[in-house]
């Protein structure tokens, strides 16, 4: 018999996830159907992204075989049955204050800091690079984590060294390159282009480094597809560029630069962003959603 979600107290509630206490050594991630846009919430959902996305999460820390904070299965005994397949029993860790960011291109906040400064997060790079040029080599840039609702703030390397110590700092920027370059690697052999993503790490009580949080989603990364890339301009987003062009065309009666929220999406937006993110999975995965636990059927 599964534990109620009510049994689990809440412990942090992030724009589209949540984490619960289970006992003192475990917690629970849980992920919402919720998608944001243009820094809002948007009031309609996406039905069974936090299946998706969990789906996604667990395929690359079983596939890359990064030690990470995941105590159990998507079918562990723990996880209660309403939130079963979006939902994942995970390690309670130390966590490191860093958003640990990986960029193999320019896009974003990284793309401006360039632009303003040749660099970013004090890393030089070549002259002439364009929006969504691909970098030499990835790059740690990693950021300050911002408070709910605010943009993280880029620093450069030796400003999170003198945070969390050089020896973390290194493991930190070590894990994520290789994390990064290897998922983006298994992506690119499937057409999707990894842009860039954030990885949050902890640490054991022993001092074992662990990937935590989600990895490599569509909400912790730039997703393109590989047949559209084209430097030079805004990349499409491969999972939520429907929502984007329904929000900012006519349809919508929005105005982005109000401070009217945005409207609810219709259906047709909502089914096309669900088989979206559905053919993200099984690209990336070569598995399919039908089999991953919790579905209504
Ligand atoms: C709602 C999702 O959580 C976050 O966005 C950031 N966050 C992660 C933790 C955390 N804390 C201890 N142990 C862990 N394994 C984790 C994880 N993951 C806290 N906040």
């Amino acid at each position: 018999m599964r534990p109620q979600l009510s049994e689990y107290p809440p412990i942090y509630s992030g724009k589209v996830r949540e984490l619960y206490a289970i006992d003192a050594q475990h917690m629970l991630l849980v992920a919402s159907d919720r998608i944001s846009a243009y820094d809002h919430i948007l009031t309609t959902p996406i039905p069974d992204k936090g299946r998706i996305l969990t789906a996604m999460s667990v395929f690359f820390f079983d596939e890359l075989r990064v030690p990470n904070h995941l105590a159990g299965g998507p079918d562990d005994d723990r996880i209660p049955a309403e939130v079963l397949g979006r939902a994942l029993v995970v390690k309670r860790l130390e966590m490191a204050p860093v958003e640990c960011v990986a960029r193999g291109y320019l896009a974003g906040s990284g793309l401006a800091e360039y632009r303003a400064t040749g660099t970013v997060c004090g890393i030089p790079l070549p002259a002439g690079l364009v929006d969504g040029s691909r970098l030499p080599q990835p790059i740690f840039t990693p950021a300050t984590k911002a408070a709910l609702g605010e943009h993280d703030e880029n620093v450069s390397y030796e400003q999170i060294a003198a945070t969390v110590g050089a020896g973390l700092a290194a493991r930190l920027r070590e894990a994520t390159l290789d994390v990064y370059s290897r998922g983006a690697e298994i992506a690119a052999a499937r057409g999707i282009l990894l842009a860039d993503t954030k990885f949050e790490f902890g640490t054991t009580p022993s001092g074992d480094l662990l990937l935590a949080d989600e990895v490599l989603t569509p909400d912790s990364s730039r997703y393109w597809d590989a047949a559209d890339y084209e430097p030079g301009r805004t990349q499409p987003s491969f999972d939520k560029q429907i929502v984007r062009n329904w929000l900012t065309g006519p349809e919508s009666g929005w105005d982005r630069t109000s401070d009217t929220p945005p409207p609810p999406l219709p259906a047709e937006v909502v089914d096309r962003t669900r088989a979206r993110y559905i053919e993200a999975y099984e690209r990336v995965s070569g598995l399919s959603f039908a089999d991953w636990p919790g579905g209504s059927a």
